[in-house]
């Protein structure tokens, strides 16, 4: 059996960055932009007032006197000059008029008809936004996932849409005859459907387009009907089906060329991945809490991948075990785990049950604790890998 390093390895390498297409800004939450975008534009492309108050020249002191010559609002220069004794009513945002070196905020000046004068104590920033100050013609924000907040600045550079890469389309298909959708009315002798649910959900949090497809049943003439549905995906995901019995038909599938099938892993051995017909196909064991771990193992960093993401791998992170815990054996185990916050490394302890049927243990567990092949008992207080869920 090959390790989880190498299975992981081996599913990238079936997929690719897809093609970019142009999306519009309102769009483009959480797409991956992969060129970059460059500012045609100075912000701010005028030296601003940062408050409202007065633009005067020089450098002023208490009790100096003004007379109030004009008004510049955002959107509204002042078209004129402020000399020596002047004053421009100005507010926040508003360009700078000519010949102002200060702003003094309206709550450090006493106004009299059209004169202030400054009061005591008036702080002695400028209160000016220098043209540029925020970015400059040329400036660029490098490709990324996009999030809310490079959108404001996407939109501030005047870059109205953004080159990014199509969302990979992933065709999921439940396989077995104990399989009913829920809301349906099980026969005495089957279950409800539901890893496609939490990896529809997976695959569309990453930024991917999942499609649910119909159950397929245990049989071939069925599965290769649902395999036709997958049409234009650009993964198919196939849940159950994949280990050895005489019903588990999804490893024999016609067309299906195989990368590898079983690896070291717990939950998860009998995962398959290869190519369906040139397209990239991932089988998923059908256990649920298999299903779902290697979702998050191989399924979102696949689609990562698709969407162009450099470091499409789970990234592990360090927390502190809070219990003994016996040697691992021959299969990694990812064990259904919970963190306790802490001030340095998270605690973390993993479920007394580990049956892979468990949905209601994952559903309690916020992390993967990960024990390694052969790995040696571990003790209370030592740091130990996991990933978050
Ligand atoms: N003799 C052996 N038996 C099994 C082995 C083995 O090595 N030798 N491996 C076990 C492991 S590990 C796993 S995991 C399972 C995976 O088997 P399959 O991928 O063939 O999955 P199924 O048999 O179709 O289903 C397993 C289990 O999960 C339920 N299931 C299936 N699909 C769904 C779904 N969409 N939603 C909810 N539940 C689902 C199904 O009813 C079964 O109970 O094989 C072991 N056996
Ligand atoms: O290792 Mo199988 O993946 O659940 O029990």
């Amino acid at each position: 059996m090959i390790s989880v390093e190498e299975a992981l390895a081996r599913c990238l390498a079936l997929v690719a960055p897809l093609p970019p297409e142009t999306v519009p800004l309102a769009e483009a939450a959480g797409r991956w932009m992969c060129v970059p975008a460059v500012a045609t534009r100075d912000q701010p492309p005028f030296a601003a007032s940062a408050m409202d108050g007065y633009a005067v020249s020089g450098n002023p002191a208490p009790d100096d006197t003004f007379l109030v010559i004009g008004e510049a609002g955002a959107g509204h220069a002042f078209d004129g000059t402020v000399g020596p004794g002047q004053a421009v009513r100005i507010f926040t945002g508003a360009p700078l008029p000519r010949g102002a070196s200060r702003v003094i905020i309206q709550e450090d000046v006493v106004r009299e008809g059209d004169r202030i004068i400054l009061r005591k104590g008036l702080d002695s920033a400028t209160h000016i936004r220098p043209p540029g100050q925020d970015f400059r013609a040329g400036d660029s924000l490098s490709p990324r996932r996009l999030r809310p907040n490079d959108l404001a600045l996407l939109a501030a550079m005047n870059i109205p849409a953004v080159q990014a890469r199509r969302k990979p389309v992933v065709a999921l298909i439940a396989t077995g005859d104990e399989l009913v959708m829920p809301g349906e009315t099980p026969g005495p002798d089957q279950i409800i459907a539901s890893n496609g649910f939490a990896l529809k959900a997976l695959v569309e949090a990453e930024g991917g387009e999942a499609r649910l497809l119909p159950i397929a049943r245990d049989n071939e003439a069925e599965l290769l009907t649902v395999l036709s549905l997958a049409e234009g995906a650009d993964l198919i995901v196939t849940i159950g089906g994949a280990s050895v019995g005489d019903h588990d038909l999804v490893g024999k599938v016609a067309g299906l060329e195989h990368s590898f099938w079983k690896l070291a892993l717990r939950p998860g051995k009998p995962l398959m991945a290869g190519r369906l017909n040139g397209v990239p196909m991932l089988g998923l064991p059908g256990n649920p809490v298999s299903a779902i771990v290697c979702g998050h193992l191989f399924l979102l960093p696949m689609v990562r991948a698709m969407l162009g993401d450099p470091s499409p791998a789970p990234q592990p992170r360090k927390g502190r075990l809070t219990v003994d815990l016996p040697a691992n054996g021959p299969r990694a185990h990812y064990m259904r785990a919970r963190l306790a916050p802490d001030d340095g490394l998270p605690g973390i302890a993993p479920f007394d049950r580990q049956d892979s049927a468990l949905l209601s243990i994952l559903g309690q567990a916020d992390a993967l604790l990960i024990r390694p092949v052969d790995a040696p008992p571990c003790r209370a207080g030592d740091t130990v890998p996991y990933l978050p869920l």
